[in-house]
């Protein structure tokens, strides 16, 4: 055995060794409990609930099924996703609040804070399938054009094209990024200095803006802003006509429709250097003429952090890999794209720890 100083060092470097090695099992448990209702049912039954407490919730589950529940709730008790605040009774933390799909009125509509819609898609078997191949996928030479990403050697097709291609996963997919932008645009709407971001612009296009939640936050914030969408046929084609956004179907690598300001939320992170200067190309080309013009990109920049950011940041970097060519860029990375696809200056406003809304100028 490799030298090991002492006992306690050996015991626990054991126990953390377990720890990671079944710590696909703490997502299962959160991707079961989500499906459950768990989160929501504990918020109405006044936010501390015993599992009888929730037996109107919990009514798929044979009686014979809940000792084993009782133990799922024990580990994410440990896993600081709920706490125990009584032997038997299960409180909301921070963490499983931001699951709770009631508002704070407590309608019965999804929270703009809820993000369970994000984390079944993120625990699907879909994401499960694509970082088995990793090992396989690290192999391979980069001229094997079947083994582009992990996700493509996993489902036989690109991200982007299978979100097209099976409606099951579009569905989930398009879903828990629209639960995504909730939560990020009433933040941006709320703290960035919104009223300043958007001061003086008339319109706004959103490239790769999904079903238009975060345009429309937009639109319903700033209403001296005209918005659309630029999304792909397939997403596009499935979406009801509301009068508030425009959708335009296309495709961001060709062709950017003229606006003031082209936003770009959380897609450049899905593509490479090379993908993201042609696509900044084509957004720099869209606001030519507008008057108060700048590219806003609503993305992580990677670096300084906290320990628990830094591994947030750090499996996010990782998720890109397994699903996309993208990757998650420091200021330095997005500072070497800006200048390459012509820009001339950029302003970097936080917003909730390593996301960030950077102003682009040309
Ligand atoms: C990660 S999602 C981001 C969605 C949205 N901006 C958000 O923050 O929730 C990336 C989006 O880019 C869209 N997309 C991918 N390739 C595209 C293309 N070539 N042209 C236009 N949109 C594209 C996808 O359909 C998807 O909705
Ligand atoms: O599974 C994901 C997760 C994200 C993601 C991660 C962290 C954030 O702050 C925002 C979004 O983005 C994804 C994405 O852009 C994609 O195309 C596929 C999957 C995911």
């Amino acid at each position: 055995m490799a030298a090991t100083t002492n006992n306690a060092e050996l015991l626990q470097a054991h126990a953390d060794l377990w720890c990671h090695t079944f710590g696909y099992l703490k997502s299962m448990a959160l991707h079961s409990v989500i499906k459950l209702g768990i989160p929501t049912a504990i918020h109405r039954c006044g936010g501390g609930a015993s599992l009888s407490d929730l037996q109107v919730a919990l009514s798929p589950i044979p009686k014979s099924k809940w000792p084993c529940l009782s133990r799922l709730m024990k580990l994410l008790v440990a896993s600081g996703i709920f706490r125990e605040s009584e032997p038997g009774v299960y409180s909301l933390t921070p963490v499983s609040r931001l699951l709770v799909e009631d508002d704070i009125d407590g309608n019965q509509q999804t929270a703009s804070t809820c993000l369970s819609k994000f984390t079944v898609m993120a625990t699907s078997p879909f994401h499960f399938a694509a970082s088995q191949r990793l090992p396989e996928w690290l192999m391979k030479n980069e001229d094997d054009a079947d083994a582009e990403t992990p996700f493509k050697m996993a489902h036989g097709a690109g991200f982007f094209a299978y979100t097209g291609r099976d409606l099951e996963f579009g569905t989930l997919f398009n879903d828990a990024m629209g639960a995504c932008s909730r939560f990020t645009a009433e933040i941006v709407v709320r703290e960035c200095g919104g009223a300043e971001v958007f001061a003086g612009v008339t319109s706004l296009v959103d490239v790769g803006g999904g079903d238009g939640t975060t345009a429309k936050a937009i639109a319903k914030a700033f209403p001296h802003v005209r918005c659309s969408v630029l999304e792909l046929p397939q997403v596009v084609d499935g979406l009801p006509v509301d009068g508030v956004v425009e959708f335009v179907a296309g495709d961001m690598m060709e062709f950017v429709p003229q606006a003031d300001v082209v936003l770009l939320k959380f897609v450049l992170h899905n593509w490479s250097d090379e993908d993201c200067v042609r696509i900044l190309k084509r957004s720099n080309e869209a606001i030519s003429t507008g008057a108060n013009r700048k590219v806003i990109i609503i993305d992580t920049v990677a670096g300084s952090a906290s320990k628990q950011t830094f591994e947030a940041q750090a499996l996010n970097d990782i998720c890109m890999m397994v699903l996309t060519t993208g990757a998650e860029r420091d200021e330095e990375k997005w500072h070497r794209l800006f200048l390459d696809a012509g820009f001339s200056r950029y302003k970097i406003n936080p917003i909730l720890g390593s996301q960030s809304l950077i102003e682009v100028f040309p």
